[in-house]
């Protein structure tokens, strides 16, 4: 009973309508984007904030200092959420909202919008298999950025990222919103992956490796460039072979925040009008015959302000066993 009636009152606290809340949001309202007490910085909603993504990604970006407002979204449990992420001490002010009634409030006046929202896969399943569920709620999601912060950079997590991306950009297009520069695929774990194991294998610090994946976020669309990696290298046939396999199939051993957050923060440097941010995404791209494509792009105020075409390819990437590139030369 005490713990229904504590719930209760964390409830209320957290929710839009709650006058404290009111008058915090009057104040960052007043302030444009500088949260209170806090440095001048962003405006960050995660979407799907209390899954198992959402919830590491909230944490981290709780912690970072380029966020002064961080709004966390969710069907289900972000008052429990909110309430931990917001007891951090860093600058960010935190808040919640529940249900489809809280989108708009979610969304007004954000910069970035994360989206994890959506069921993630068992075992057995592909990315593909989550296309049913997953679309739709990207879809409605979709629909409340288009009309509530159409200028938002959207990094979009959900899976099947090789699917979702192009119906985000179908919504926005139809709401008249879409640009190309600010819609998103996550594929920035594969990256994080990708540098990992290449160090494994080097005997080197992963913080120094650096491995471009292009294409896209499933099986054999994920095409490590290992002829690219940085610091120069090379490898026997063998270890091309472990290595692309092993980044290919990552997603089954693991999923994890980190390299959304990764992903988010090169972004709000993008934003904040950082030079030289260049990272692996899923965008809108004429670098092949496909509309969406990752490889490297340059990160600015306008979201991917520059695509990198793939640079030159080894024989295995071109069309090695993954067939991938069979067609582009
Ligand atoms: N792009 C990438 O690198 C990665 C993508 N993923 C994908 O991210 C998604 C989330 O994965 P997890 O966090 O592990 O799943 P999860 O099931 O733990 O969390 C998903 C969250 O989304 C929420 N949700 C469901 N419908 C919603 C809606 N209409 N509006 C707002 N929130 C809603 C759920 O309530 C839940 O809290 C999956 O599709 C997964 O495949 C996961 C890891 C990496
Ligand atoms: O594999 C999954 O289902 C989640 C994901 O996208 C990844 O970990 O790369």
């Amino acid at each position: 009973m005490e713990a229904n009636q504590r719930i209760a009152r964390i409830s209320a606290h957290l929710h839009p309508s709650n006058p404290q809340m009111e008058r915090e949001h009057a104040i960052l309202r007043r302030d444009g984007c500088r949260a209170k007490g806090g440095a001048p910085g962003f405006k960050v909603a995660i979407l799907g904030a209390a899954g198992g993504i959402g919830q590491p990604l909230a944490m981290l970006m709780k912690m970072n200092p380029l966020v002064s407002v961080l709004h966390l979204y969710d069907v289900v449990n972000s008052p429990g959420v909110t309430a931990d992420i917001s007891h951090m001490d860093t600058g960010a002010v935190v808040r919640g909202f529940l249900g489809q009634q809280q989108l708009e409030s979610a969304l007004t006046g954000v910069d970035l919008v994360v989206i994890p929202a959506g069921v993630p896969r068992k075992p057995g399943m592909t990315r593909d298999d989550l296309f049913n569920i997953n679309a739709g709620i990207v879809k409605t999601l979709c629909e409340g950025i288009a009309k509530c912060c159409p200028n938002a950079i959207v990094n979009l997590i959900s899976n099947p990222v090789n699917s979702t991306v192009p119906i985000a950009a179908e919504v926005f297009k139809k709401a008249g919103t879409y640009d190309p520069k600010k819609l998103l695929g996550v594929t920035m774990l594969d990256v994080v992956r990708a540098n990992t194991f290449v160090a494994e294998v080097l005997g080197l610090d992963p913080r120094e490796v650096n491995v471009p994946v292009v294409g896209g976020h499933a099986g054999v669309t994920i095409l490590p460039l290992l002829s690219q990696v940085k610091p120069p290298c090379s490898f026997t046939p063998e270890e091309t072979e472990y290595l692309t396999k092993r980044i290919q199939d990552g997603g089954t051993e693991v999923v994890q925040a980190y390299a959304a957050v990764k992903f988010a923060d090169a972004c709000l440097r993008g934003l904040r009008g950082d030079a030289g941010i260049v990272e692996c995404a899923f965008v809108a791209s004429q670098v092949t015959e496909l509309p969406f494509f990752a490889s490297k792009v340059k990160l600015g105020r306008g979201g991917a302000e520059e695509v990198h075409q793939l640079g030159p390819l080894n024989e295995y990437e071109r069309t090695g066993e993954t067939g991938y590139f069979g067609v582009y030369h």
